[in-house]
């Protein structure tokens, strides 16, 4: 199973370029995590930051007792070895077969004998949808195979924490659909903790059980994937809208000006619950049920209380269980939230 990472008060900046502070968040044990933002909000900073690959100044990333951000190079480096990263551009080596790319870490990392690594290089091409293709070289084939040849390669020394850099990039909607299916088949294979950075709406609509999001310095939430899925937030819901309006501008964030200009009233929360919440991707036939949804309904039902009643209507609506409604019937009324 999957470990959970703890991010607490993380603050990163170049010079004098701050690009987030005091992000606090917990990736839960197994479940499949989504990170949005826009363009520059600093996601792929973040993850290096939880690989140690980065620096923060401020701030922790616990995991299994290692802090990436503080602790000695060498409890760093062998922590490491817990993630799996699978990077924006697949970056593999663009003079190796696909076997051998995938092979990579099994031959740097460990002393497998070459039948093994055989085996597990082989077992993951299939998982990816790439048996039959180890023969071939990166330039040969299309972008939707360098990313998976870029999954299967992040996942062959067993990793129990899995990063995804923009999955998605690069490709068309289809490829785009059969990517999120595949990060759910992985998961439900083997269970790892996993966070996606994205800007694809229909993967974050339809993959993560959580879901955060990074805007002006700041991680705006983290959660529930119904909780930013029926925000307030006027940048939320911009983002999910892909609209011109609102505080999202062309670099970054509109100033006051521009957004009075445009009519925008920032103080008005965006249209709530009016969205309409897509189900979750399952496994595909034949692929084992995927472990983290019964911690993930066990974590959520408790902390139902405090979500705010549009995400809670969405996760009892989604639920749909007795138990879901026996929780909610016993919980104490929340204060009228705005209008
Ligand atoms: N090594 C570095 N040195 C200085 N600045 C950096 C470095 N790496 C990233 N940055 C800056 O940090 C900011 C955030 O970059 P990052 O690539 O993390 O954004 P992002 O949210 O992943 O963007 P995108 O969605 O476009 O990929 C950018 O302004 C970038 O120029």
């Amino acid at each position: 199973m999957g470990i959970e990472v703890v991010v607490d008060g993380l603050t990163k900046s170049f010079g004098r370029q701050n690009i987030w502070r005091d992000v606090t968040l917990t990736l839960p044990a197994g479940e499949v995590s989504v990170l949005l933002g826009p363009s520059g909000t600093g996601k792929t900073v973040f993850l290096k930051s939880l690989i140690g690959l980065l620096k923060p100044e401020r701030g922790h990333v616990r995991v299994d007792g290692v802090d990436m951000v503080n602790d000695r190079e060498r409890d760093v480096f062998e922590a490491r070895k817990k993630f799996g990263l699978m990077f924006q551009d697949g970056a593999l080596f663009g003079s190796m077969s696909l076997f051998d790319n995938v092979a990579f870490p099994l031959r740097e990392h460990t002393r497998k004998k070459e039948s093994e690594i055989r085996r597990i290089v082989m077992e993951r091409m299939d998982l990816v949808g790439l048996g039959g293709a180890e023969g071939k070289l990166p330039g040969e084939i299309s972008g939707g195979m360098r990313k998976r040849a870029g999954l299967a390669r992040a996942l062959v020394l067993d990793p129990e924490i899995v990063l995804c850099d923009e999955p998605d990039s690069g490709l068309d909607p289809v490829r785009t659909a059969f990517i999120s299916q595949l990060l759910i088949d992985v998961n439900a294979q083997i269970d790892a903790t996993m966070l996606i950075v994205t800007h694809n709406i229909d993967i974050a609509c339809t993959v993560p059980d959580n879901i955060g999001m990074l805007f002006r310095r700041n991680l705006v939430t983290f959660g529930p994937r119904e909780v930013l899925l029926t925000s307030e937030e006027p940048v939320v819901s911009q983002f999910l809208s892909g609209s011109r309006l609102g505080p999202i501008g062309m670099s970054e964030e509109k100033d006051a000006a521009t957004l009075a200009a445009e009519g925008f009233d920032a103080s008005a929360p965006a249209r709530a619950g009016v969205r309409e919440i897509v189900p979750q991707l399952e496994p595909s036939p034949g692929m084992p049920p995927r472990q983290a949804v019964d911690r993930h309904r066990e974590r959520v039902l408790g902390m139902l209380a405090q979500l705010p009643t549009a995400a809670r209507n969405a996760i009892v609506a989604g639920i749909g269980s007795s138990v879901a409604e026996a929780r909610t019937l016993t919980m104490p009324a929340l204060p009228e939230e705005r209008p």
